[in-house]
């Protein structure tokens, strides 16, 4: 008999940032999606989105709100989190162009640049092959966006930015590590809902075999 696969159901960190885009693209693709802003919440849910917005205002506030060590061990503990833009920050284990006392959740072990698309424009939109969610490229909107400087162990590049923009080209913006993806843009501003999708997957998947804490 096949196994029946309960919706997963994902948070949204809601101190600051886009978070009405990804609860809707979260619902869009099929989760249960529900807003973050107390401790209680984060052992509620199944899997976690760290929206876009600024990550030195949210590393602020994911102290200030007391969220900041439920949400790292249960990210150590194997729960799949989502971060885009802001969100990438967010679970580097290290970021250049930081403020001084800026830190991070952590969990990817990779290195990313704040602000790197924004020492040159401010924002930038591209068509970007990421051939794990279809053979369509998907339409990537970056917003004083970071990019990945260095991709650690076991750390898979989905996506790089194409030939043809620069210094941009060639840097990896879309990057998954077992239960953590991380996207340099924003998915969630544009309809198209398969990142999102993906992600969900991910977590679908986690659930099944145990891999999500
Ligand atoms: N759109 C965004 O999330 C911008 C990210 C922001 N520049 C930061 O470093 O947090």
């Amino acid at each position: 008999m096949q196994q029946v696969r309960r919706q997963p159901r994902i948070g949204v960190l809601a101190v600051q940032g886009d978070v009405r885009e990804h609860l809707r693209s979260l619902a869009a693709a099929g989760a249960d999606a529900i807003a973050v802003r107390r401790p209680a919440e984060v052992a509620e849910i199944d899997a976690l989105v760290l929206p876009g917005g600024e990550s030195t205002t949210i590393d602020k506030l994911l102290r200030i709100f007391e969220l900041r060590d439920p949400i790292r061990e249960r990210i150590a503990a194997g729960m799949p989190a989502y971060g885009s833009c802001a969100g990438m920050v967010l679970l580097a284990d290290s970021i250049l162009d930081g403020t001084h006392d800026q830190q991070t959740l952590g969990g990817m072990r990779i290195t990313v640049r704040r602000n790197a698309f924004g020492r040159q424009v401010d924002s930038f939109e591209c068509d970007l092959p990421m051939p794990a969610v279809g053979e369509e490229p998907v339409h990537a909107v970056f917003i004083r966006a970071p990019w990945v400087e260095e991709v650690g162990d076991a750390v898979e590049v989905l996506a790089r930015v194409p030939e043809g923009h620069g210094l941009a080209s060639g840097h990896p913006v879309a990057v998954r590590q077992g239960n953590l993806l991380a996207t340099s843009f924003h998915p969630e501003v544009t309809g198209d809902e398969r990142v999102h999708a993906y992600f969900v997957e991910m977590v679908q998947a986690a659930l099944a075999t145990g891999s999500a804490a």
